[in-house]
């Protein structure tokens, strides 16, 4: 029996005095890639936050068999990592000193980073190709540049579940691929990754998708099911269609 990763029962958030999501329930499972797709302003990224427990909610949800709230934030952040969307960082940190910032969960407070810190961060700033750039600050480097840090901070972590919001937003399409190729790794060796992404083709290579729209989710199935494709198609007005393509499924405009 495959075992759930990331439990949400009838949750309900608000933005200001807006219900944005409507009592979501969502199962998903351990060791497996889920990207969470829909139309600007579905609460994708509301749902995504819910899930890492950044935002206050009503119903429940559990982060690998246990209740998120009961779980000590310091505990959390050692089995969650969590990559935001167009987050705010200090442009004058170094890279290897915000990639670092993902160890933080795994020291002691005000302790040095331990060698098993230093062997984490260089393996996430390899993993993205960001190493070269370890010693530069955050502010001498491009949109795509910094986002590659920024995974390699959330890769740091090491954490059992990764949720990623947007991660692929400015990359370029070999990184997009050199992503790709990260987060199969991660799930080979049986961890949890959920992505919101825009890019459907990629969000098509996962083990399943789930489909949002004003709120709720839609569908929830596996990449290469038939009903999957007709339910994406379904949610963008069938402005787009799922077409097989190289041992790939692509999603191309009508
Ligand atoms: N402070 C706020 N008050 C009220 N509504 C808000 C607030 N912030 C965001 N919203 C609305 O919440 C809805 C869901 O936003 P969310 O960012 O979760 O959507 P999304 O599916 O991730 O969108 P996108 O694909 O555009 O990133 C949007 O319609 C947005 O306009």
């Amino acid at each position: 029996m495959t075992s759930i990763a990331v439990h949400a029962r009838a949750v309900r958030a608000r933005l200001g005095n807006v219900e944005i999501l409507h009592g979501v329930s969502l199962a998903l499972p351990s060791g497996r890639w889920t990207s969470i797709v829909g139309p600007n302003g579905a609460g994708k990224s509301t749902l995504l936050k819910v899930l890492a427990g950044l935002l206050p909610h009503q119903g429940s949800v559990e982060l690998l068999g246990q209740p998120l709230a009961s779980i000590r934030p310091k505990k959390r952040a050692q089995r969650l990592a969590w990559l935001g969307q167009n987050e705010s960082t200090a442009d004058d940190l170094t890279v290897w000193d915000v990639a670092m910032l993902g160890r933080l969960p795994h020291q002691a407070w005000l302790a040095a980073p331990s060698e098993a810190d230093r062997a984490a961060v260089e393996q996430a700033l390899k993993a993205t190709q960001a190493w070269d750039w370890r010693g530069r600050t955050l502010g001498q480097l491009s949109g795509g540049e910094r986002q590659r840090v920024l995974l390699a901070r959330a890769l740091a972590v090491q954490a059992q579940v990764l949720l990623m919001d947007e991660p692929l937003a400015n990359l370029d399409p070999p990184h997009q691929a050199d992503w790709l190729a990260v987060v199969r790794a991660l799930v080979s060796k049986g961890n949890t990754v959920v992505s919101v992404l825009h890019e459907l083709s990629m969000a098509l290579h996962a083990d399943e998708l789930v489909i949002m729209a004003a709120g709720c989710i839609t569908h929830q199935g596996t990449c290469s099911d038939a009903a999957t494709h007709r339910a994406l198609e379904a949610v963008f007005d069938q402005r787009i269609t799922i077409h097989p393509l190289a041992n790939q499924w692509v999603a191309l405009p009508n």
